[in-house]
């Protein structure tokens, strides 16, 4: 029977054991580039199988939130180069999570402070935050975007595949293509934010179109083997909305199936909520969805995350519904998580007022089993 505790592969990347850290926002890299706190932060957490970076900028469009990393800048490629080679020197595995957050921006954030763009000129009931000039951070409304061009599409595919390429230059063994929860390629999957009627809009599969040109950019330039993608099929996050996410999110993992990918990351329900979310009248199926995905010929590491415990997690690998748990929340405050679920030991409390900005408070301070037992 699989344990959530033995070593795996996922494509190209040999994992040490099946617990995978998700990608979380943190906030802690002023000006997009990855910094000393940040080398500490993952160094501390690879003992993970996976560790799956926070969601990090493609580009400067791609900026929606302050002091998120980015991936497009000298400064941010060095830095991340610290941050793979620790983790690679502690014995463990890192992706980058790509990410164009399309209208879940605001124009204080944007080059020359433009609009954010978007499949259509919808603004997002949500909010982001930025950073004022005087220093102090604030969450404010998002801006409202414009509607992309056609011809603007092929110079964001390419901004994602030199993205690509930039990421495995500096160390990471793949990437994550950040396909959920509202953000760019996300809008135009679903219908309440897609309502282009050119050849990206309208239709299951010209909603899907520009995900799959993202996808077959980035496995020609790096690799399918070293490639991930994550999907949120009903999430509500940054008012993400499509009535008929079952058809809309079968046909996207019938596409992915023609490459060997790496990984398949689903977020079961609401992002950081309810299991159980629905979007529509009848409550998705995830294990339909793997199906289908496997009847394509998809061969991918399974990953699913959201809400899951020891239980939950041993139960999953070992009934083979899924190869890889991604554990978000537990990783910020267990650097140590995989001794703890492996000892069923106790889990540091998370502290919710220190999750986004500031320093080493709430970020590289809790403490391991071994820190807690010498004390
Ligand atoms: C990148 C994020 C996502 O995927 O939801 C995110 C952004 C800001 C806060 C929490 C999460």
């Amino acid at each position: 029977m699989t344990s959530l505790f033995e070593p795996t592969t996922a494509g190209d990347i040999a994992l040490a054991n099946r617990i995978v850290m998700a990608p979380l926002t943190r906030n802690r890299s002023p000006g997009a580039v990855p910094n000393t706190l940040n080398v500490t932060y993952y160094e501390q957490r690879a003992t993970a199988g996976l560790i799956i970076t926070e969601a990090t900028a493609i580009t400067h469009q791609g900026q929606g939130y302050a002091d998120v990393p980015g991936l497009y800048t000298p400064e941010a490629l060095d830095g991340w180069k610290k941050v793979t080679s620790a983790v690679h020197a502690a014995g463990g595995k890192i992706v980058v999570q790509m990410w164009h957050v399309g209208r879940i921006s605001h124009t204080s954030l944007q080059p020359g402070e433009g609009q954010p763009v978007s499949a259509s000129a919808i603004t997002a009931n949500a909010k982001t935050y930025i950073r004022h000039p005087d220093g102090t951070g604030e969450f404010v409304p998002t801006s409202e975007p414009r509607a992309l061009e056609a011809s603007e599409l092929p110079g964001i595919v390419e901004d994602y595949r030199k993205a690509a390429r930039a990421a495995i230059d500096a160390g990471f063994d793949g990437i994550e293509i950040h396909a959920a929860n509202g953000y760019l390629i996300d809008q135009f999957l679903r219908s309440g934010t897609n309502e282009r009627t050119d050849a990206y809009g309208g239709s299951i599969e010209n909603r899907a179109r520009f995900l799959f040109e993202v996808t077959d950019a980035i496995v020609a330039e790096i690799g399918a083997g070293r490639t991930g993608i994550r999907l949120s099929p009903v999430t509500p996050a940054n008012d993400a909305f499509d009535p008929e996410p079952q058809p809309l999110f079968d046909h996207v993992v019938k596409g992915l199936a023609k490459h060997a990918l790496a990984f398949i990351h689903v977020i079961e329900g609401a992002t950081g909520g309810d299991r159980d979310f629905k979007q529509g009248d009848t409550a998705f199926d995830f294990a339909e969805l793997r199906a289908t995905y496997e009847a394509a010929g998809g061969k991918a590491a399974w990953m699913a995350n959201n809400g899951y415990d020891r239980k939950l997690a041993i139960e999953s690998v070992e009934s083979g519904r899924v190869d890889l748990v991604a554990f978000g929340k537990p990783f910020i405050s267990n650097p140590d998580l995989v001794e703890r679920l492996k000892q069923d030991a106790p889990l540091n409390a998370l502290d919710p007022d220190t999750l986004y900005g500031g320093g080493a408070k709430g970020y590289t301070d809790y403490p391991a089993l071994t820190q807690q037992a010498a004390e």
